[in-house]
């Protein structure tokens, strides 16, 4: 149940929510972690949402949660002497994991307090995935706790958020920075879907976008959200391709130098998503020239819900609004310089002005 609460959120009503942020801002985007991340993990569900269904943009309860969130994403991006010295780690000489747990409590008390909420409402004003946890936490014999639930939504949240809203925006610069490429997928989209106004993008088109899931894949190899993937320890001493990886050696791998690899891609600088119709390269972890979510059994399992979010909002943004640069800027003057936070993100975020397709 809870799976197939999670799938009917990723189906997204898109132009409806896209217009609300339209009525409240203007149509004066800032294309970043703040409009895209609320809109990924809090708004984009058909007609729910996640868990802040009930909370207009701006509310106190919506407010508060963007606060305790950028917290985490700017601790995460501080360089810590840890990740370089491991046994370090108990010291914490710079203070960084007592800050984070306490971004963290702060984040656990605040899903408990939406779930205290939740659990006082006599009526149901909706169904969302918070809800469907609920009703799966009371049943008898439930091994689901309060506390399970508490920390599953910190998972979604801090793992789910920023890698999906900084893909998009990537993608959204490298799309405007690259006219022909937009022109090429607004065709493609016109083409499958249509130019009926009242047409909404579901999940089944994504099988017929080849040019949009190859922009998407390109968009990965050029900006993974998660550079260096997830620390590993070796259990044992390996030998890869010549080289000694010794026990409890800590393993990094550079997707973002893979990505931009002479040796693998031809001119690995440009953004040519048509190299990928030439071939069946994915990023589901059997490629290991595109392993954004990295591969084997701890790929990450966010992976399917993902990449139906980033086709989606993509296809919906790209099919409903033409989009051009705010303040007169010109394609070129895309500043596309990277920042390392919880994930790779736009140092300058990318600012739009939507035009009614
Ligand atoms: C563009 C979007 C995303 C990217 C690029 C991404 C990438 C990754 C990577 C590289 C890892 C570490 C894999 C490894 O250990 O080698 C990971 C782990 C994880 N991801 Fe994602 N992720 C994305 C979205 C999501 C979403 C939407 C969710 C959940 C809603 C999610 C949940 C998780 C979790 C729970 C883990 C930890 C898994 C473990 O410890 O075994 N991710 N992700």
């Amino acid at each position: 149940m809870i799976k197939s609460s999670l799938i009917e959120q990723s189906r997204i009503q898109l132009k409806h929510l896209i217009t609300t942020y339209f009525q409240w801002y203007g149509c004066h985007l800032q294309i970043n972690g703040g409009f895209l991340g609320e809109l990924v993990l809090t708004k984009c569900s058909r007609p729910n949402n996640l868990i802040l269904h009930d909370h207009h943009n701006n509310s106190k309860k919506s407010q508060e949660f963007k606060e305790i969130f950028l917290g985490i994403m700017k601790e995460a991006g501080r360089p810590n002497v840890v990740d370089f010295f491991p046994m370090l780690r108990k010291l914490d000489p710079q203070g960084a994991r007592a800050r984070m747990n306490n971004y963290f409590g702060k984040l656990i008390d605040f899903f408990d307090g939406l779930v205290e909420e939740r659990l006082e409402r006599e009526t149901k004003l909706s169904t969302d995935v918070l809800d469907s946890l609920l009703e799966f936490m009371m049943e008898d014999n439930s091994q689901v706790t309060r506390p399970h639930l508490l920390h599953l939504f910190l998972d979604l949240f801090v793992a789910g958020t920023d890698t999906t809203s900084s893909t998009i925006e990537w993608a959204m610069s490298e799309l405007l920075r690259n006219p022909e490429k937009l022109e090429q997928v607004r065709k493609e989209l016109q083409q499958v879907i249509g130019k009926d106004e009242q047409e909404q993008i579901e999940e089944s088109y994504i099988t017929k976008l080849p040019y949009l899931r190859a922009v998407v894949k390109e968009t990965f190899r050029l900006h993974p959200p998660i550079p260096l993937l997830v620390p590993h320890k070796s259990e044992d001493n390996v030998e890869i391709c010549g080289f000694m990886v010794p026990k409890d050696a800590q393993v990094l791998v550079n997707v973002w130098a893979m990505g931009r690899d002479s040796n693998i891609w031809r001119n690995p600088d440009e953004f040519l998503p048509e190299r990928f119709l030439e071939n069946d390269v994915d990023f589901k972890g059997q490629d290991f020239e595109l392993i954004p979510f990295g591969a084997g059994r701890r790929i990450c399992p966010g992976l399917p819900l993902a990449s139906r979010t980033i086709h989606i909002v993509l296809a919906s943004l790209l099919y409903n609004y033409d989009w051009k640069l705010a303040n007169g800027k010109k394609k070129e003057d895309i500043d596309m310089s990277e920042t390392y936070g919880i994930t790779l993100h736009k140092t300058h975020p990318l600012h739009v002005i939507s035009i009614q397709a």
